[in-house]
């Protein structure tokens, strides 16, 4: 049976003496949890016949014998642990467990540790960190290593060895381009290294095992807590491909680690693994008269179980570590620093952070406060790794219904065909029943399965098109009935990279201005840029005159994307080349098509996405499903020629791309004189720094009163720092005041609430805008409340408590009113506070209706905007969470704002109550 819970008390380790001799033995307090996986509990039965722990959260003792006593040193109270196929034992009259010589002990078996990790961490854990901090450099022998791979996946699924690495080389054009290498020479490369491969299959082909092959998998393992992606899958057994040599007859110990995690994961999807394969394409390289050894590239080895169980105990380090926050010091392990090729830089990281370290220390340790930083923002950025971690544990937590409720899966869709794409690669459909929400859109990345996304057949695959049919491309076939949203880790490591590089390897004046230190300069400058809107003529002149950064502020509608663009204009004409960054790939999108709009005007004359002459070099760099069908033209191709394609993005004068993607190894080669952000205020402290750390000066724009960062997790994550240092150097700031989008009566509540009352419409036109303007509407024909800007509909609800059908069945009625008086159906948008009511309102109003939650509507407006509170009865707790997503959702009108709820709920929090007063006036 499987014993699983929280350690809660000291655990006790010792020797004894047994009929077998002196043994190891250490007393777990264990207080049993009821969260067995799932998958768990037919396993156990068929161990041992009894249920397992359905029966409360009582103490026990669980006894770890001999090696194990390694992992139970480890534990913390506090600390989940994981024993698999104990034995039950009474003692004293009490139940107590034990392992036996079939267990497994997992320590925080939900925190999930990759294969690289537990690889990186075997040679040296302090190797694992350095790892985390400063991310994989852009080198050539990274990208060779990857082409390598990727011609092996190839070979697998049937592709020609030639096709192959010349269509493989091809798409990495840019990452070759910059690196100086051209497409012959690494393509000689790849082929050297791809005859060891070829090699390998006939020999399959001889023992006709053609078939029981599989390039690449990923495999996520619930009981141990690892997670990976084994290169091929042989006759169910791992094979690992290495890019070096290796002359010895046994694979190398890290390697034969590494496979022993793939076959860990494999025999949790119900494989029995017993050999692993280890690769080294560099042995068909060497030439048999100048080496001696082993040449062959091929090396078997027997699994043996104490390898399996020795690796799960190095992944019980990482997740003891992890969990209780500390940072290796290499003196974990036996390797030798004088042969550690980062032995340079891991001096220099403990030298900065003061760290203990095996391989010592040099140079000046960052001021305290620095270090101070680094060590908060170094938790924070762990406790969102962790949250994306359950995550993914959710994915065997919750049922299949659950996940679909959740919006994180697409269920019960109809399998209808595989088709085979040019390349190896799979085309996969599916029929999608009808309504189905989800967070999945196209492009994403999603796991793929055949209803169960861990232990069924699985494959990462990317949604090409998703409304009534689905269509995703995968590496292998899988008959698809479920899409899962595929938890990435991406870009919280960039983030932690991002802070590790402005920390260690940023200037020191830039960091002054960071840490507060210094207050930042600006030049003279006597140029009007703007003519009519005196603030943000005095943003753009900021902007452009300021030596560290300028804070531009701009509440909702005050054009903060014209003044962007306008600032561009500016820096562009004095030949500087400039960065433009935001979260979101719909925010870059828009800045750049204001910013192309402007060149447009401008003395600048013409922009182009490629080429030469005068025109303004301009590239969008981001994946192509990432970016809007206007923007294209400037994307920029990753694929061909290296030269041309590592010349395009170097020579563009404005190049655009989400901070997300400012931390890829291409664009963090890039330096710029100036980097614009947009939605600054909906990024955190270290995702900023992504797209700033490659400028020398910098522009935030954005606004704190709305939206704050996305993040999982509560903590310093959650203020940004464009909101830190507006607090900090209001005279770097400007806040835009003048509104180009609202009624006035709409913008009046925004205003005195959030605003200081500072803002104003921009024109009298603006002013007065009703639904009179628009074409075909009278609002003589609405009935008289609605006639009015703004107004408020009390509905007493129906006392949900995330939804409300009264609220949904008013709002439809609603809409048909709008319609009799004339107004297109598209001039509506309803935000309701729970992704829950969304559902309700959306089964009862029409499907070109925009429906959404806030966040969904952030950056946008719309002619009518109805809001559902979905608050009936007394208000327990917040509608929304926060006051600044209601700031966001009473802004998004121009022309007129409903707002439904029951108002003696609302009533009932001072806010809301000011609301009400507005509204009703
Ligand atoms: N100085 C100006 N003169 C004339 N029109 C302007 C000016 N500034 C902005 N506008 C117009 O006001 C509208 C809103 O501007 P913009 O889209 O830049 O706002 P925003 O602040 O980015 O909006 P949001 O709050 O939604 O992010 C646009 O149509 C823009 O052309």
């Amino acid at each position: 049976m499987h014993v699983r819970g929280t350690v809660a008390g000291e655990v006790d380790v010792r020797s004894v003496t047994t009929s077998y001799g002196e043994s190891d033995l250490a007393e777990v307090p264990l207080r049993r949890g009821d969260d067995t996986p799932a998958g768990d509990a037919s396993r156990a039965r068929g161990d041992g016949g009894t249920a397992t722990l359905a029966d409360g959260h009582e103490t026990t003792t669980v006894t770890l014998w001999n090696k194990w006593t390694e992992s139970a040193e480890l534990l913390e109270p506090g600390m989940d642990v994981l024993v698999t196929n104990a034995k039950e034992e009474e003692y004293d009259g009490e139940t107590q467990y034990a392992t036996t010589g079939d267990s497994y002990v997992v320590v925080e078996p939900s925190f999930l540790v990759s294969v690289t990790s537990i690889r990186n961490w075997v040679e040296c854990p302090r190797l694992y960190y350095l790892n985390k901090l400063s991310g994989v450099p852009l080198n050539y022998p990274v990208v060779k290593g990857t082409l390598v791979h990727e011609v092996f996946g190839d070979l697998l699924r049937g592709r020609d060895l030639e096709e192959s690495i010349a269509a493989r080389v091809e798409e990495r054009g840019l990452q070759l381009g910059l690196l100086g290498e051209t497409a012959d020479a690494v393509a000689e490369d790849v082929r050297e290294n791809a005859t060891a491969i070829e090699g390998w299959l006939q020999q399959g082909r001889l023992d006709e095992s053609e078939d029981e092959w599989r390039s690449e998998q990923l495999l996520i393992s619930e009981t141990f807590g690892i997670r990976g992606r084994a290169d091929a899958v042989r006759r169910g057994a791992p094979v690992e491909l290495k890019t070096g040599k290796n002359l010895k007859k046994e694979p190398r110990f890290k390697d034969k680690v590494q496979a022993a995690c793939y076959a860990l994961l494999l025999e949790e999807h119900g494989g029995d693994v017993d050999i692993g394969t280890l690769l080294y394409t560099k042995n068909s390289v060497l030439d048999r008269n100048e080496e001696t050894g082993d040449l062959n590239p091929a090396k078997e080895f027997t699994m043996g179980e104490g390898l399996l169980k020795y690796v799960v105990r190095l992944r019980n380090e990482i997740a003891a570590m992890e969990m209780a926050g500390d940072i290796p010091t290499g003196y974990e392990a036996d390797a030798k620093c004088e042969y550690c090729f980062e032995q340079d830089t891991c001096m220099v990281v403990s030298g900065r952070l003061e760290q203990e370290s095996k391989a010592g220390r040099i140079g000046r340790s960052l001021p305290d406060e620095e270090r101070e930083y680094f060590d908060r923002f170094y938790r924070a950025i762990e406790e969102e790794r962790r949250e994306i971690h359950r995550e993914y544990a959710k994915l065997w937590k919750q049922s299949a219904e659950e996940r679909a409720d959740d919006d994180r899966a697409l269920i019960d869709l109809e399998f209808l065909e595989q088709r085979p794409l040019e390349g190896g690669r799979w085309e996969l459909r599916a029929r999608r029943p009808g309504g189905a929400n989800s967070k999945l859109r196209e492009g994403d990345l999603v796991l793929a399965s055949d209803g169960d996304p861990v232990r069924g057949e699985s494959e990462l695959a990317r949604i090409e098109r998703l409304d009534d049919e689905v269509v995703i491309t995968a590496d292998e076939p899988v008959e698809v009935t479920r899409l899962d949203v595929y938890p990435s880790e991406l870009t919280t490591d960039r983030l932690l990279v991002a802070m590790h590089d402005a920390l260690l390897k940023g200037d020191e004046r830039r960091k002054d201005i960071l840490f507060g230190r210094t207050e930042p300069a600006f030049e003279d400058l006597e140029e009007t840029f703007i003519d009519n809107n005196e603030r943000q003529n005095e943003a753009v002149t900021k902007a452009v005159s300021a030596e560290d950064c300028a804070l531009i502020h701009g509440p909702p509608g005050t054009g903060k994307t014209y003044t962007i663009a306008r600032a561009i204009r500016a820096m562009v004409d004095r030949g500087e080349r400039v960065l433009l960054s935001a979260f979101t790939n719909r925010a870059v999108d828009n800045a750049l098509a204001a910013v192309l709009e402007q060149l447009e005007d401008g003395d600048a004359s013409q922009t182009q996405g490629t080429g030469d002459g005068n025109a303004v070099d301009i590239v969008r760099v981001g994946s192509e499903s990432g970016i809007r069908d206007d923007m294209e033209p400037y994307r920029l191709e990753r694929a061909g020629d290296p030269e041309d394609r590592a010349a395009e993005l170097r020579n563009a004068q404005v190049v655009a791309a989400t901070t997300s993607t400012c931390g890829s190894r291409v664009m963090k080669e890039q330096e710029f004189d100036v980097a614009l952000v947009d939605e600054a205020a909906q990024l955190t402290e270290p995702g900023t720094c992504a797209a700033i750390n490659l400028a020398e000066r910098f522009v935030l724009v954005g606004d704190h009163e709305q939206l704050p960062p996305v993040v999982r997790a509560e903590n310093d994550l959650t203020e940004s720092l464009f909101e830190r240092l507006v607090e900090r150097y209001p005279g770097a700031g400007v806040m835009l005041d003048r509104q180009y989008r609202m009624n006035q009566r709409i913008q009046v509540f925004a205003s005195n609430e959030f605003y200081d009352g500072q803002l104003r419409p921009a024109t009298p036109a603006v002013a007065a805008r009703t639904l009179d303007d628009l074409a075909g509407v009278s609002r003589d024909a609405l009935p008289e409340p609605l006639r009015d800007p703004v107004s408020f509909i009390d509905v007493e609800g129906d006392r949900g408590q995330y939804t409300d059908s009264e609220e949904a069945a008013r709002i439809a009625a609603l809409i048909e009113t709008y319609e009799d008086a004339g107004l297109d159906r598209t001039d509506i948008g309803v935000i309701a506070p729970f992704r829950a009511q969304v559902s309700e309102i959306s089964a009862h109003v029409p499907d070109d209706v925009a429906v959404d939650t806030v966040d969904r509507f952030q950056g946008s407006s719309q002619n009518v905007i109805i809001v559902s509170f979905t608050a009936t009865g007394s208000l327990e707790g917040p509608i929304f969470e926060d006051y600044r997503r209601i700031n966001v959702a009473l802004t998004r009108p121009k022309r007129a704002l409903v707002l439904v709820g029951d108002a003696a709920a609302l009533a009932s929090e001072p806010v809301y109550e000011r609301m009400l007063e507005w509204a009703r006036a």
